[in-house]
């Protein structure tokens, strides 16, 4: 059973579409990409997936022992957010909001998640210090280990390593893969990265003036992955 179906999805604003008629499922373990020209919709498409907004019509699915709260959500960065003057370890216990319902504290166990989650993303060391002063690719650590708060299962990622150096973007690339292969969580990723989405996902979902869903393989072998092939191909030359 899928963790995630979406059925005659049709997601926009003010009951004007942007994405009509989208059918796929995501299932436990697997690694989706969503690939697509800027403004074709697919971080509206993500909200509401996180039940941010409303369909305008069709149905998203949760399956396989997954609720809705427990899907973790790392936003696309604004210029905004990159100067939250907060303490690191007060970003990412706020992942656990979704956890604590209407109880204004965080719990000794929610604290602990932080800090497990901290830990993992290499993080330890920088708990005290203001969320501004980090490098991008601290940040962006930081915003992944409150999306783990949320979430043992799935992760929504919404252009991770977007502003990135090669580096940073490298270790960004490493650490969600691990989560997938080692930890089983499930990732959906919007990307601009199509050679990488091609490099780690197990599925990819193209939107644009027509849209595909499959697997890598099957990507690969259609029009819109044959023009990627194609492009890269005269990259190389
Ligand atoms: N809050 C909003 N109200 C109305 N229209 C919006 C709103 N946010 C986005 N849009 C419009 O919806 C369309 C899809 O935007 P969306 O941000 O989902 O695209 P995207 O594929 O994620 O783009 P990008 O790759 O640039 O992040 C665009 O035409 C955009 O102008």
């Amino acid at each position: 059973m899928a963790q995630l179906t979406c059925q005659r999805l049709c997601v926009g604003y003010e009951g004007k579409s942007v994405l009509q008629e989208l059918n796929f499922e995501v299932f436990a373990g697997d690694y989706l990409c969503i690939v697509g020209e800027n403004g074709s919709g697919k971080s509206t498409l993500m909200k509401t997936i996180l039940g941010l907004q409303p369909p305008i019509s069709g149905k998203i699915l949760t399956g396989d022992g997954l609720r809705k709260n427990e899907i973790g959500y790392l936003p696309q960065q604004t210029v905004v957010q990159k100067d939250f003057p907060a303490a690191v370890r007060e970003i990412v216990l706020s992942g656990c909001q979704g956890r604590c319902g209407s109880r204004p504290f965080y719990s000794k166990e929610e604290k602990q998640l932080a800090a497990a989650a901290m830990d993992r993303m290499q993080l330890a060391q920088l708990a005290k210090r203001c969320y501004r002063e980090l490098s991008g690719g601290q940040q962006q650590r930081v915003l992944l280990a409150r999306a783990l708060c949320a979430t043992r299962k799935m992760l929504l990622l919404d252009e991770p390593v977007s502003g990135l150096d090669p580096k940073a973007t490298a270790e960004m690339y490493a650490l969600i893969e691990e989560l997938n292969r080692n930890d089983g969580i499930t990732v959906i990723m919007i990307s601009h990265d199509i050679t990488a989405a091609v490099q780690y996902a197990s599925h990819l979902l193209h939107i644009g003036d027509t849209v595909f869903f499959g697997t890598k393989a099957e990507y690969l072998r259609s029009p819109q992955g044959r023009l990627f092939a194609a492009e890269k191909g005269g990259d190389e030359q």
